[in-house]
């Protein structure tokens, strides 16, 4: 028996279909087995028992907000860097330690066994300008679908790119666009989502602006700010840059999960630099595609329709020389606290390897490379 979305919003469409029937009559679920871990909970293994083929089994409550995350991500679906959605469940499903059965929604997607992104680049023994923009050119591909169908994923970061298989070389891997639980249309004002590192400036001028209107200091504007696909431009931005140097372009004084008021004003300021000591590798081209994405007033910013037919995605002129970023990288735990306020509910990592040399830093004035110096 099958049951279709109700149409939960007006502007959201589609030929998804929930299946009512319970998901344990065609797979096999392994629910102690956690392929990692987000804000609703592990993502599990299972397997279809009537080919063998195993899949990622996302459990969602369901919701207003989860039925948004299936449609969208099903809109977006198929595409070569898009995580696959193949069965939707509507069960009710009761986990230990909860008193009652919850209506959940059971999300089997394509299971991506390489791991994230950033797990694979600590990994890379010589990683170079000319890899990162092989991955960016996957990225962008999958950036390029969503808005074309004017869907805004409004949490690109490292941990929703996934990695098909485990591979020796970055270069021959197909990456995935995962997580769609804060994609939205991009249609009018929406409520700021953010993870802080990630953030575009207009999101935080937005929430300014809210704060100001709720407390009675300034009449709601006519046109209201809008949080739209630029903000994916502005997170594509952050992910180069910290491909090619290992650390974000804006991070507090000291580290912080939470995005301090510095921070802020740093993002809102454009206030990034290119240190030489990591930098010095990297090519002006680069650089000048941070610069386009990393622009503070949205209407200037590099759309995806510009970035897609940039000749730097071609990788042709990119130094071969090694970079930085996987060393500095390395340190996961000071990465992360200064890069994702979510880290803590997100999957233990894996050990990264430690057998190839570091390069020394002579100076460093942010965070993570101070950190690094003093644990050597
Ligand atoms: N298709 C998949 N195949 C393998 N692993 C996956 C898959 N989808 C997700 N994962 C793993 O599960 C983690 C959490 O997934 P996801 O980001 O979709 O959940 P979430 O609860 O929405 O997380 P977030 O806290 O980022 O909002 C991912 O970071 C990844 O490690």
């Amino acid at each position: 028996m099958t049951c279709h979305f109700p149409r939960m919003d007006e502007s959201v469409q589609t030929n998804m279909v929930i299946k009512s029937s319970s998901i344990v009559e065609d797979y096999e679920v392994c629910w102690r087995k956690s392929l990692g871990t987000g804000v609703s909970g592990p993502v599990r293994l299972c397997t279809k028992r009537n080919t063998g083929e195993k899949y990622a089994l996302k459990c969602l409550l369901d919701s207003k907000k989860a039925r948004t995350e299936v449609m969208l991500h099903q809109r977006c679906c198929p595409h070569p860097n898009i995580v696959q959605i193949y069965d939707v469940y509507c069960n009710s499903v009761q986990f230990p330690r909860e008193a009652v059965a919850r209506s959940r929604l059971l999300v089997v997607m394509e299971l991506m066994n390489g791991g994230e992104l950033f797990d694979q680049i600590i990994r890379e023994r010589h990683f170079t300008e000319k890899k990162a923009a092989a991955i960016t050119k996957q990225i962008v591909s999958a950036v390029f679908h969503c808005h074309s169908l004017n869907i805004a994923h409004r949490d690109l970061k490292p941990e929703n790119l996934l990695l098909k298989e485990k591979s020796e070389d970055l270069q021959n891997v197909t990456i995935k666009l995962a997580d769609f639980g804060f994609a939205k249309e991009d249609i009018g004002l929406v409520t700021p989502q953010f993870t802080p590192y990630y953030v575009a400036p207009q999101v935080l001028e937005a929430q300014k602006q809210q704060r100001l209107e709720r407390s009675g200091l300034k009449t709601p504007p006519a046109t209201p700010y809008t949080y739209d696909k630029s903000c994916d431009m502005w997170s594509v931005g952050v992910i180069i840059y910290i491909m090619l140097c290992g650390y974000p372009p804006f991070f507090p004084e000291t580290p912080s999960k939470q995005l301090t008021p510095n921070m802020k004003r740093k993002i809102m300021a454009g206030e990034y630099r290119f240190p030489e000591n990591e930098w010095g590798v990297v090519s002006g081209v680069a650089k000048n595609v941070i610069q386009r994405l990393l622009e503070v007033d949205p209407v200037k910013r590099m759309t995806v329709q510009q970035f897609i037919h940039h000749t730097w995605l071609l990788g042709e002129e990119a130094p071969e020389l090694a970079l930085l970023s996987p060393a500095i990288m390395q340190d996961k735990d000071a990465l992360n606290e200064v890069m994702n306020a979510h880290a803590q509910q997100l999957t233990v990592m894996r050990t990264p390897d430690t057998t190839f040399q570091l390069k020394p830093l002579k100076s460093a004035e942010n965070p993570i490379l101070k950190k690094r110096l003093k644990a050597h």
